[in-house]
C-alpha cells in the first residue's frame, strides 16, 4: 500500500475506500459528537453578540444566523448518529455543516466590523477544527479552509478598517493556522492508515500457516466455523469439504530430510490453492501433512472431481532434493463430504462435515491410499448428518 505524499491518504482508491469503510462507524460517531460540541460553542458565542451590540434588530439577526448554524449542524449530527450514512454522505454532512457555519461566521464578522482581530482568532480556531476534528476528506478540508481564509481577508480589508500592520499580522496568523492544520491533518491521515495497514498484516499473519500460506486451524475455528459465516459467505446451496492427507509423508522426512518434506508440503498447498476458487473456497492446513478445502456452492460430484484432479496432478508432481540428485514423488488420499444447506443443516454443519471427511480419508488410507472416498451427508435436523451412499473412486 502506498500513500499520497500530499494528503497522507492511500494512493490507491480501492485501499482508501476499504479503509474508510472500516472506519465508518467511528467516523459517524466522531462526526456527530464534534458537530454537537462545536454547535454548542457557536451558539454560546451569542453572548458576545449581545455584549457588542446590545439587544436590538442587529443582535436578533446574528442570533438567527447562529440558529441556522445550530439547526444545520444539529441535523447533520443527528443523521450521523441515527442513520447508517455511507462514507460519501458523512462527507457531504461534514462539508455542508462547515459551509453554513463559515458563511454565518462571515455575516457575523461584517455585522461587528470593529472586532476583526477577534474574528481572525476565532477563524484560526475554526480552521484547526475543520482540518483536524471534523472527519472529512483532506481535499475538502483544504478547499473549505483556504476558501474561507481568502473570503475573510477580503471582508477584513473591505469592512475592517485595520492598519496595515494589523492586516499583515492577521494574514500571518491565518496562514499559520492553515499550514499547521494541513500538516497535522496529513500526519494524522498517514498515522491512522499505517495503523490500519499494520492491523491488516497482523490479521493476515494470525490467520495463516507460516510454511504453506494456507489458513490455519485458528482461522478455521474462529472464523470459518463461526455460526453464520456460511450464510454471510453466500453458501446457501450445497457445501462440500475435501480433507487431503499426503501418503507416507514420514518416509519423505526420514529419507530426504525435513527441508524436502517442507518443499512437498508447500507444493501440495500451492496445487490446492491454484485448483480452488480464489475468494470463494478456503484452503486450511488442518494438521502436519493434512489439508482441508472448503467449497461453498459445490455438490458432491464437484468435490469428487476436484479431489480426483488433485490426486492425479499431485501423483504426477515431484520435488527435487536439496542436493539435486533425486526427484521425490508421492501420492495423497482424500475424503470428500457434502451437505445440502438448503435442507436446514445446523450451525455445526462444517464441523460435522469435517468429521465425516476425516473418517472417509482414513477409509481411503486403509483401502490402499492414493484414492478418493466420498459421501453425501444429508442433515437430519437436531439428529445431525445422516450418511448416504459411499463413493470410492478407485
Ligand atoms: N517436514 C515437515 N514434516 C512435518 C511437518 N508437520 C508434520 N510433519 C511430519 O509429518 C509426518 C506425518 O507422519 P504420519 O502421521 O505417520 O503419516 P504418514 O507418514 O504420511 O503416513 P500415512 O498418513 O499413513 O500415509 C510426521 O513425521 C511429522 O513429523 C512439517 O511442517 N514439515
Amino acid at each position: 500500500m502506498t500513500f499520497n505524499p500530499l494528503t497522507g491518504e492511500f494512493a490507491q482508491r480501492a485501499h482508501e475506500a476499504a479503509f474508510l469503510a472500516h472506519k465508518l462507524p467511528q467516523t459517524r460517531a466522531l462526526l456527530g459528537f464534534t458537530l454537537v460540541f462545536c454547535t454548542v460553542f457557536y451558539a454560546a458565542f451569542a453572548v458576545s453578540d449581545f455584549a457588542a451590540l446590545g439587544y436590538g434588530p442587529h443582535f436578533l439577526q446574528l442570533c438567527a444566523a447562529r440558529g441556522i448554524v445550530a439547526a444545520t449542524a444539529g441535523t447533520c449530527a443527528w443523521c450521523a448518529y441515527r442513520t447508517p450514512l455511507p462514507v460519501a454522505a458523512t462527507r457531504i454532512a461534514a462539508s455542508g455543516a462547515e459551509i453554513v457555519a463559515l458563511a454565518c461566521f462571515m455575516f457575523i464578522a461584517v455585522r461587528r466590523p470593529g472586532e476583526f482581530h477577534w474574528h481572525a482568532m476565532s477563524l484560526a480556531i475554526m480552521l484547526i477544527v475543520i482540518y483536524l476534528y471534523i472527519p472529512n476528506g483532506f481535499a475538502n478540508a483544504l478547499v473549505l479552509a483556504s476558501g474561507a481564509t481568502a473570503a475573510f481577508l477580503a471582508l477584513a480589508l473591505r469592512f475592517g478598517g485595520m492598519t496595515s500592520a494589523d492586516v499583515v499580522t492577521m494574514v500571518m496568523l491565518l496562514l499559520l493556522a492553515n499550514a499547521f492544520g494541513a500538516l497535522a491533518a496529513r500526519r494524522f491521515n498517514r498515522v491512522t492508515r499505517e495503523e490500519y495497514e499494520a492491523r491488516l498484516q497482523l490479521q493476515h499473519t494470525a490467520a495463516r500457516d507460516h510454511l504453506t500460506g494456507c489458513f490455519n486451524r485458528r482461522y478455521l475455528h474462529e472464523t470459518l466455523m463461526h455460526p453464520g459465516q456460511l450464510r454471510t459467505s453466500g453458501a446457501d446451496g450445497m457445501l462440500t469439504v475435501v480433507l487431503c492427507d499426503i501418503d507416507h509423508f514420514k518416509r519423505i522426512n526420514d529419507t530426504f530430510g525435513h527441508a524436502c518434506g517442507d518443499a512437498v508440503l508447500r507444493g501440495f498447498a500451492d496445487l490446492l490453492r491454484r485448483m480452488t476458487r480464489d475468494g470463494v473456497d478456503s484452503v486450511v492446513r488442518y494438521g502436519g501433512e493434512e489439508f482441508l478445502a472448503i467449497l461453498p456452492g459445490t455438490d458432491l460430484d464437484g468435490g469428487i472431481h476436484l479431489a480426483e484432479r488433485l490426486r492425479t496432478r499431485f501423483a504426477d508432481t515431484s520435488v527435487m532434493t536439496d542436493d539435486g540428485t533425486e526427484h521425490v514423488c508421492t501420492t495423497a488420499s482424500f475424503g470428500v463430504a457434502c451437505a445440502d444447506l438448503a435442507a436446514g443443516a445446523g450451525d455445526h454443519v462444517l464441523r460435522d462435515l469435517i468429521a465425516i471427511a476425516d473418517k472417509l480419508m482414513y477409509d481411503a488410507k486403509h483401502a490402499g491410499r492414493d484414492q478418493v472416498c466420498a459421501r453425501c451427508a444429508c442433515s437430519n435436523g437436531a439428529a445431525g448428518p445422516r450418511l448416504a451412499g459411499l463413493v470410492n473412486t478407485r
